[in-house]
């Protein structure tokens, strides 16, 4: 029987710049369409941390730039962001299907809206860091003059932060629904756009969306059988970069819980994959969330790597 699969694609899948982008979706593509032919109904989401950046940094140049010139709304550059990374992901999922015969299925990005609570205590307390790294000096310019919330990121360098509320309901979900498994469909791009609920208004706020939180809800929402959070390591670690560390294999829910209340999991990295992955597999026994390398997916879904998390 066929499996339905999110998989959530992390930066690796995507490069940090245009010309990185369109090289790196063509192996993406490959890996997306070796899940196609191993019979699964693939759902794929991704992240936007750099082209958020990218584009808010050129939308904003734009502002300066020209008198009477409105800024543009995080929530637009989140839709800005789907529609370019989609573009991309079509062109090389289109490719890959034709250079394997498969001629019956459709690609499609689905520009998709994710509600968020407009009194979500993230919005008072920016976390997520998109855009580029920037210098010691770059970031006390860009906090004077731009107005920018700016944290130092693991002894990488400085990163502007903006607010990452919890996403609560896929606005375009029974569009979704009606398509998996006879297209294949790219939805909740960068978490998807946020918006807020007033009446029969949706409005955009001011915010970018954890993917892999919103791809984890995604999951539950359309009953898939297994969660691929996609990254640039094979498994997960705990005592991750030092000497004693140890990957994990399967690991229970609970034991998964565990290891986060240890802080075993990187802040803003990969606790959130794996807080993510717990929440889907503890939705529902027999469902398996699967974190791996881009390139190990189909043998993560065969149970040959990665590191699996699933209810006892
Ligand atoms: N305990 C851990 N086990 C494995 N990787 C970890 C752990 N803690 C932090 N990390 C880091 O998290 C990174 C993945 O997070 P990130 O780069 O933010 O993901 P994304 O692929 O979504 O862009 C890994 O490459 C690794 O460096
Ligand atoms: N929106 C989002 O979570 O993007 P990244 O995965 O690139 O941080």
């Amino acid at each position: 029987m066929k499996k339905r699969v999110v998989v959530a694609l992390g930066g690796n899948a995507l490069g940090n710049s245009l010309p990185e982008q369109k090289i790196a979706v063509k192996s993406t593509a490959k890996t997306i369409v070796d899940l196609v032919e191993s019979d699964c109904d693939v759902v794929v989401t991704h992240g936007n941390g750099p082209q958020i950046g990218m584009i808010n940094n050129a939308m904003a140049a734009l502002t300066r730039e020209k008198e009477g010139q409105p800024n543009t709304p995080l929530s637009v550059c989140v839709a800005m962001s789907q529609a370019y990374i989609g573009y991309d992901l079509q062109n090389a999922l289109h490719e890959e299907l034709l250079n394997r015969g498969i001629k019956d299925l459709p690609t499609m990005t689905m520009v998709t809206q994710v509600l968020v609570d407009p009194k979500d205590p993230a919005f008072k307390n920016p976390t997520k860091p998109i855009g580029h790294f920037m210098t010691k000096e770059e970031a006390e310019y860009a906090e004077k003059n731009y107005d920018y919330v700016v944290k130092e990121d693991s002894g990488r360098g400085y990163r502007r932060v903006v607010a990452s509320p919890a996403p609560k309901e896929i606005i375009e979900l029974d569009a979704i629904k009606g398509l998996v498994g006879k297209e294949l469909i790219v939805a909740c791009g960068g978490g998807g756009i946020p918006v807020t609920r007033e009446g029969n208004e949706l409005h955009g706020a001011a915010a970018v969306i954890d993917k892999d939180w919103t791809s984890s809800l995604l999951a539950q929402e359309i009953d898939a059988d297994i969660l691929v959070i996609l990254t640039a390591v094979e498994k997960v670690a705990v005592n991750f970069g030092k000497e004693n560390e140890q990957w994990l294999d399967e690991i229970s829910v609970e034991q998964a819980k565990k290891y986060i209340e240890a802080g075993e999991f990187g802040e803003g990295s990969m606790k959130p994959k794996v807080e993510a992955a717990v929440a889907f597999a503890a939705s529902k026994k027999g469902r398996v969330a699967i974190i791996t390398l881009l390139e190990k997916s189909k043998d993560g879904i065969a149970g040959k790597t990665g590191t699996r998390i699933v209810l006892q």
